[in-house]
């Protein structure tokens, strides 16, 4: 398999307080790769260099083999789907309209097209077609966050960035919404790229984890690997609980 994102001697750095030092990550097409770690481990931080949100103080991050440096963000992001905890819709359009918003922008003329995908979202993340005409104000924090994935997903993005997306919600749809983001994952071809601080979660969504404790890769691997030869006692105290 080819490498869909590449970190080469990546390092970030805030004023003198230094968050990423030598990073080196490959990260290949179609994987589903968790991160994993402590506070302030500087897993955001990577996260957002992959769609150019941060810019590196020093190394290169490529995407597709193309360095970032040398391609127009806007062109890039329309490629990544970014998933936050607690995702902001847009307020004054009902549901329909929130995941139809980029796919509207792509296809302008064809509305028929458009109204396909917004059901197949839909669907596909568990909202029943009544929710079509609600708005934002009128969901529950699951279906709000529902209704934030389904529209990340309608651009069909290659890769898809999530940072604690079910951060904000009961443990219940919690677990609905892990189930749903695997079958997205294995009905298409899409990379994603999921921070968690739910070693559970880690591991139950991953075919990759990615540990990281203080701008350094602890572990990466899969989640046998990881098991199997925990690399540090680091590793050892996190994954006592699935153990
Ligand atoms: N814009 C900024 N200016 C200064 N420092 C920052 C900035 N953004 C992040 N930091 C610092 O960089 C470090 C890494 O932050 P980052 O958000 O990447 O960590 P994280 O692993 O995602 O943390 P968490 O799990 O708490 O979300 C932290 O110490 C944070 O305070």
């Amino acid at each position: 398999m080819s490498n869909i994102i590449e970190f080469k001697n990546v390092s970030k750095t805030y004023d003198d307080n230094t968050v990423l030092k030598d990073f080196n990550l490959n990260i290949e097409k179609g994987e589903f790769l968790t991160v994993i770690g402590t506070s302030g481990s500087g897993k955001t931080t990577m996260l957002k260099m992959i769609n150019s949100l941060i810019e590196p103080s020093g190394g290169d991050i490529f995407v597709n083999g193309i360095n970032n440096k040398d391609v127009d963000k806007i062109k890039l992001r329309r490629n990544i789907g970014y998933a936050i905890q607690g995702s902001v819709l847009f307020p004054n359009m009902n549901v329909e309209k929130n995941i139809a918003y980029v796919p509207n922008l792509l296809n302008k003329k064809d509305k028929e097209r458009t109204k396909k995908a917004v059901a197949k979202w839909m669907d596909i993340v568990g909202l029943e077609d009544s929710f079509r005409e609600r708005y934002p104000d009128e969901l529950s924090g699951g279906e709000a966050q529902r209704v934030s994935i389904a529209r990340s997903l309608a651009a069909s993005p290659e890769i898809l960035l999530m940072d604690e997306p079910f951060g904000a919600v009961d443990e219940i749809t919690r677990m609905k919404l892990q189930d749903e983001i695997l079958k997205v994952y294995n009905k298409t071809d899409i990379t994603i790229v999921f921070i968690t601080h739910d070693i559970k979660e880690a591991f139950k969504l991953g075919t990759k984890i990615l540990i990281m404790d203080k701008g350094k890769i602890e572990q990466y691997g899969t989640k046998e690997e990881i098991l199997n030869n925990p690399g540090s006692e680091f590793v050892k105290n996190l994954i006592k609980s699935v153990m």
